[in-house]
This record gives C-alpha cells, structure tokens and sequence, in this order.
C-alpha cells in the first residue's frame, strides 16, 4: 500500500510540474485525465467522468480506498488553496470577484452535513428537518500534528472548539448568527478543521431545499433558501457537489432542478448519492442511467450512521460496497468517500488554477478603475480659500469646455453626442431658417394666377396729383411692409430656438464640471437659466427693430440689387406685349416666376406697366432683405454667444454663487452625504483589493514556477 501511495505522489507531482504556463485548465484537465490514466488506464470523457475501467484498476483503486484520505496534491495546491480562502476571508465576492468554490447543495436531510463530516472526520449537527441555517463554510486543512485543530469563524471573532464539541458550537454559532428557531440567514460561518489525513479542501455548505415549511420556519423559506442557494451556484467558477439520497428519485430533487437551472449540461455538477445503505436496490442501474445528466459523475457513499465513530463508518463503508448482493456490483471507482475526498482535490486544483489568472486580472483592472475613480473624486474642501480655488477651476473648466463646443467646435470631450456639437448644430439651425424663408418667397412667386394684381391695387390707391411717370414709393414701401409682416415671425421663432438650445448647452456643460459639488448645482443653474434668459430679451429686441427697419426703410449699397432689377426690366417690353395680345392663353416665362399666364392682366384698368416696374423693383430688392435678415442674424447670434461664454457667464454665475444673496462658498465647505459615502466605499474596496493584491502577489509566482 505504502508504495502505491509512494507512486500517487510521483504522478501528481508530475501532475503539477509539467503543467505548461499558458492555458492552465485545459492542460490541467488532460493531465488530471492522464493521472487516471497512469493509475489504472481507465477511460475517461473531457469532462474527468470515468465511463470505464478495468478488472485490475478495480483493484487497484480498492487499495487505494483503504489510505488516509490526503493526498500529494495537497503540498502544492495548499498554497493555493490558502490564496483563495484569504480572499474569501477578505470578503473579496463583496468587488463581484467570483471565487472558484465548491458548493455543497441538496434537499433537506438529502445528507450534506454526513457527507461533509464524513470528509472531514469530525461530527457536525445532523437530524431531521433543517440544520443547517447559514452559509457553512468549512476548511478541511491535512497537518502533521497529531491533535486536530478546530475553530470556527463568524461575525468578525475566531472561537476555537475541538472534535467533541464542535456540533454544539456550530449550533450556538448559527444561533447567533440566524437567531434561535428555523430561520435561515446569509451571513457566512466558517468552520477550519486542521487534522492529520484530512483533504485539503475548501467547501461550502448550504441549507437544505424544502418546499414545505416545517413547524417553526418562515412561510417563504423556500424563496429563501433558493434565494442564497441560486447566489453560490449561478458563477461559472462554482462546483455544484448536489447531494441525493439514494432513496429519491433523482429528477425530483429540488437541488437537480436548481443546479440544472445554473448548469444546463452538468459539467460542473458532481453528485454525492448518499444512504446507499438505506436504499441500494436499483442504485446502479440509476447512476448507470445518468437521467438527469450530472457532467463530472456520481460517487455513492454510505455516511456515519448514529454512534458510529468516524474509523467505524469507514470501515462500514467499504465493507458494504465490497461484500453487498448489489452495491458490490457498482465500479469501486465512484464509490466511497475516499473516492469522493480524491476527486474533489482534483476538482478543486483544476478550477482554481483555471480562475487564478482571471480573478488576478479581475483585482488590478478593478484596483485601477477604483483609483482612478477616487483620484477624480473632490477634495473634501476645508476653507473658504480652498472653496474659492475649486470654483473657479470649475468655472475655468466650464468656460472652456463651452467655447470649444460653441465657439471653436471641437467636440473631444462630447466625440459621442450630437447634441453637444454645437457649431454644428447652430448652423444648422441656421439653414433652415434661411430656408424658410427662402421658401416664403417661393411660395409667393408661385401664385401666377394673380400676378400684378395686389401691386396695379397698391398702385392705384397711392395715386396722388401729380406727374404720371414717378412711381410713388408709398407703393414699395406698402408692398414691402406686408412682406415683411408675413415673415416677421420667423426671426423671433428662430431666436427662441437658439437660445434653447444653448441654454441646454450651458446648462448641461455646468452641471458636468460641478457635477462633485451638487451644492452648486441649482445656483450654476439658477445663473445660467437668468443669463439666458436676459440674452433672449436682448435679441428678441434686437430683432423688433431689425424687421422694424426692414419695413419702415429701404437701402442697399449692394450691386446686385440694380443687375438684378435691370435683368428683369429687361423683359418689361416682352411682358407687355403678351398682356396686350388677343390670343388666349398669353404666356410668358420670366426667371423666378416661371410661366406666367397674363390673361387677367389684358384690358385691365390701372397702370400694368407701372405694376411690373413696382414688382420687379420688389423682387430684386426682397432678395437683399432675406439674405440681410440670415446675415445679420447669424452676425448677432454669435457675437452674442461669444460674449455670454467668454464675459457674461462668468460674472453672472459669480454673482449668483457669491454675491450680496449668495453663500454658495460656504455650502461647498459641507460635503453632501452621497459624495462622503462614495469616498468611503471606495477607499474601503480599495483597501481590500490592495490585500487581495499583495495575497495573489505570491502565489501568482508560484502558480508559473510549479507548473513550469
Ligand atoms: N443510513 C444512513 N443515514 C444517513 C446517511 N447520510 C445521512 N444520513 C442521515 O440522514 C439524516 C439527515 O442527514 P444530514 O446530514 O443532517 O442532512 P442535511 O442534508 O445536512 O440536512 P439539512 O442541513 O437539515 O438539510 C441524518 O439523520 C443522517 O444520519 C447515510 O449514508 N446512511
């Protein structure tokens, strides 16, 4: 025996030193499989099951039924094994940092506490209905001395206990923990069990899955339990050791249904099929069938039963797999609790190096954004000087950002929102309005079936004693009044909508500077929303007296004004002559009218001559007035932008925060109570991500050296 255990330890040495760097589980898995495979040459599936085995192995694997259940994957994945309960310790799961754990899942009494105390070889509270009411985390850990070494670690105090008492310790502790009665908490006890033979495992316990609620638990036990149970189960780095009871039919386990849920194709569920002894008829036929598909296989055991003592149970155990009608037919491959404790190092080894090299990377990337978060966080300010500092910076911030985004138009601080590009979105803007206006005089340039009329009226009611060549210019000013009247609107729809705009602007560029300081948050607001708001008046006043003297006066020093007017005097003769011609329907195309049938104009009273003249002089000159009203405009707007980002702003927001009314200085001194928080959590997970750090450190090195 002693050699077999001597070549055990060569090959999971060799296990452990061959391991290439990259692609750990993977290699690791294959080198599990080739263990097996140098121990007895059984067949085994990706997934570690054996499906097969020889006569010989048989044997070979019943004798090595009969060692302590400690093995030489012990020396090295103990380091590792350590790491990972340092970090359990450190409460590292708080960060969303899953660990690589197996969890000990089943129905009520399907037999996990036996199990696990089987493992550990000690006595843990056992009985009928629920026993184990919070998150048991227990540390098997093998020691060379002789005298086991147990302590059990809850609401932040270590109490020792030893093998004796242990029971009754954990119940005081759960006690405490949970209150007395049935009820369930999620609050983690942890039991360390130092002993000689022991595995080196890590596992945890969990309450057992009930539907009905038993006399003295809570009406949703169930929701309850599922609740802390679906919170171990459902991270990929998690084991499922789901325990049945020889005695159910497996597919109506609770626990199958929950694992199944969480691990649709079973790879990382291993079932433990407790009480053989209580139920081994068809026992194999049902693991042989596999019907509710369990990935890394079943192992049958038959746990301490009353009295016994743990030596007794074992001896029990082998002697009923060995000599039974039917449990003797079932491969001693997946039988025993030495087969389990050997599987589960193995487990265990394979899914913590497989998830060291993620939760490593998983601490720095969280580490650095933590910081990086703390170190953009505000001072906590101390003095009205300091207060000062930082509100003007803010405000220097604030002022930069508007100009590149109004003025200059660089957008590297919003590359991602449209909105924010304002440049942009004012020319725009822009456009369209010289579009709708434009499309004004489209409008009345299309109505053919008029033409002249309004004019040869306008004409005729202006008359006055006097020469008959002079056109009177009460006519053009009559005509241009009503034009401009029809669009006078649209500059101050057009400036409401500018100043909305970038009201949205300042407002949201403010409130993203002193986002760290809501104490100045409503005055920044409350300034820029006055500012605006006084712009606004200013260019609504502007533009009253814009289209005011658009229509009480007319001038032009631009020379396309005249080219314009004689290109189309230019076809006042042509024009005439279609209005005096008998022939029905008289058309004549003139540039920017289109075809214009002048029927209506032939035999008219009134002076259509006269008309043309006056409409023409029009035509040329309201194309001077549009493209005055789009200029002027756009000229107005920004130097009114200009002025409000790089003088007005600042002063009215000074005034605001620290004028004769305001005490904004003083109110930046108090930290609000978010912010204070937000410093403290993230100082307190920076912390732990430190110790985490410095804990993997190490055994990072050691994880390269052994399996180089
Ligand atoms: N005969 C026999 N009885 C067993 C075996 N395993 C467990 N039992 C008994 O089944 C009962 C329940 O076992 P526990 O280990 O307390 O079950 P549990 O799943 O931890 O229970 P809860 O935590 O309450 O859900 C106890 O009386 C055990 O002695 C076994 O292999 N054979």
């Amino acid at each position: 025996m002693g050699s077999l255990i001597h070549a055990k330890e060569q090959m999971s040495s060799t296990v452990i030193n061959t391991v290439p760097k990259m692609n750990l589980l993977k290699i690791s898995e294959e080198h599990y499989q080739n263990d097996e495979k140098s121990l007895s040459s059984p067949v085994i599936d990706p997934i570690l099951r054996i499906v097969k085995i020889s006569e010989e192995d048989k044997q070979t694997v019943a004798l090595v039924h009969n060692a302590p259940i400690v093995s030489s994957y012990n020396d090295r994945i103990r380091p590792l094994l350590d790491t990972i309960d340092r970090l359990r310790h450190l409460k590292i799961m708080q960060e969303g940092i899953q660990l690589p754990t197996i969890v000990v899942v089943g129905d009520q009494s399907s037999g996990k506490s036996s199990v696990l105390e089987s493992l550990a070889g000690i006595s843990l509270p056992r009985g009928q209905g629920i026993c184990t009411r919070v998150p048991l985390i227990m540390r098997l850990q093998n020691h060379e001395n002789p005298i086991p070494d147990l302590s059990l670690e809850f609401n932040g105090k270590i109490v020792p206990t030893d093998e004796e008492n242990i029971a009754d310790a954990i119940s005081l502790a759960t006690e405490e923990i949970a209150g007395i009665g049935k009820g369930i908490s999620n609050s983690l006890l942890t039991l360390v069990v130092k002993k000689k033979g022991v595995p080196d495992l890590t596992m945890v316990d969990l309450p057992g899955i009930t539907r009905v609620p038993v006399h003295g638990q809570p009406e949703d036990i169930y929701e309850q339990i599922s609740k802390i149970i679906m919170e171990f189960i459902t991270p990929e780095e998690s084991i499922i050791l789901n325990v049945l009871s020889a005695s159910v039919d497996f597919s109506t386990c609770e626990s199958i249904r929950m694992s199944q849920r969480v691990d649709k194709t079973g790879q990382r569920t291993l079932a433990v099929v407790t009480k053989a002894d209580k139920s081994p008829e068809g026992l194999l036929e049902k693991v042989t069938a596999d019907d509710v598909n369990i990935g890394l296989g079943y192992v049958c055991v038959r746990n301490r039963i009353g009295d016994e003592s743990y030596e007794e149970a074992r001896a029990e155990e082998a002697r009923l797999f060995e000599i039974h009608p039917q449990l003797s037919k079932i491969n001693k491959s997946i039988v025993g609790i030495p087969v389990l404790a050997e599987r589960l190092v193995k487990i265990q080894a394979i899914i913590i190096v497989k998830c060291l090299p993620d939760i490593v990377r998983k601490i720095n990337d969280k580490l650095s954004v933590n910081l990086e978060e703390l170190n953009k966080m505000p001072k906590h300010l101390t003095s009205i000087a300091e207060a000062m500092t930082t509100f003007m910076h803010i405000l220097g911030f604030a002022k930069e950002s508007l100009r590149k985004i109004l003025l200059q138009g660089e957008f590297d601080e919003y590359q991602d929102v449209q909105a924010m590009h304002g440049t942009a979105r004012l020319a725009e803007m822009l456009n369209k309005y010289s579009e709708e206006l434009q499309s004004e005089k489209l409008v009345e340039n299309g109505s053919k079936e008029n033409f002249l009329l309004d004019e040869i009226k306008i004409l005729e009611e202006t008359k006055s004693i006097g020469l008959p060549n002079f056109l009177p210019k009460t006519a053009f000013h009559t005509l241009l009044q009503k034009k401009v009247k029809a669009i006078s609107l649209k500059p101050f729809d057009f400036v409401e909508k500018v100043w909305s705009y970038v009201e949205n602007v300042v407002i949201s560029v403010l409130l993203k500077h002193s986002d760290n300081y809501p104490q100045l948050l409503s005055c920044t607001r409350r300034a820029a929303h006055n500012l605006i708001a006084k712009k606004k008046q200013q260019s609504f006043d502007w533009v009253t007296d814009m289209v005011e003297m658009e229509k009480l006066t007319d001038y032009t020093c631009n020379p396309d004004y005249m080219a314009s007017w004689n290109k189309l005097m230019s076809r006042q003769e042509e024009f005439m002559k279609a209005v005096s011609s008998t022939y029905s329907p008289s058309i004549i195309n003139i540039d920017g009218f289109g075809d214009i049938n002048v029927d209506h104009l032939y035999n008219l009273k009134g002076d259509v001559q006269e008309a043309f003249d006056v409409k023409m002089r029009m035509t040329a000159y309201w194309d001077i007035v549009l493209r005055r009203m789009v200029d002027n405009m756009a000229l107005h707007l920004l130097f009114s932008i200009q002025n409000l980002v790089n003088k007005e702003m600042q002063t009215e927001i000074i005034n605001e925060l620290i004028g004769p009314q305001g005490n904004g200085l003083e109110r930046m001194l108090e930290e609000s109570p978010s912010i204070s928080d937000k410093r403290n959590k993230l100082k307190k997970s920076i912390k732990l991500l430190k110790e985490s750090k410095d804990v993997v450190a190490n055994i990072m090195d050691r994880v390269v050296t052994n399996f180089d």
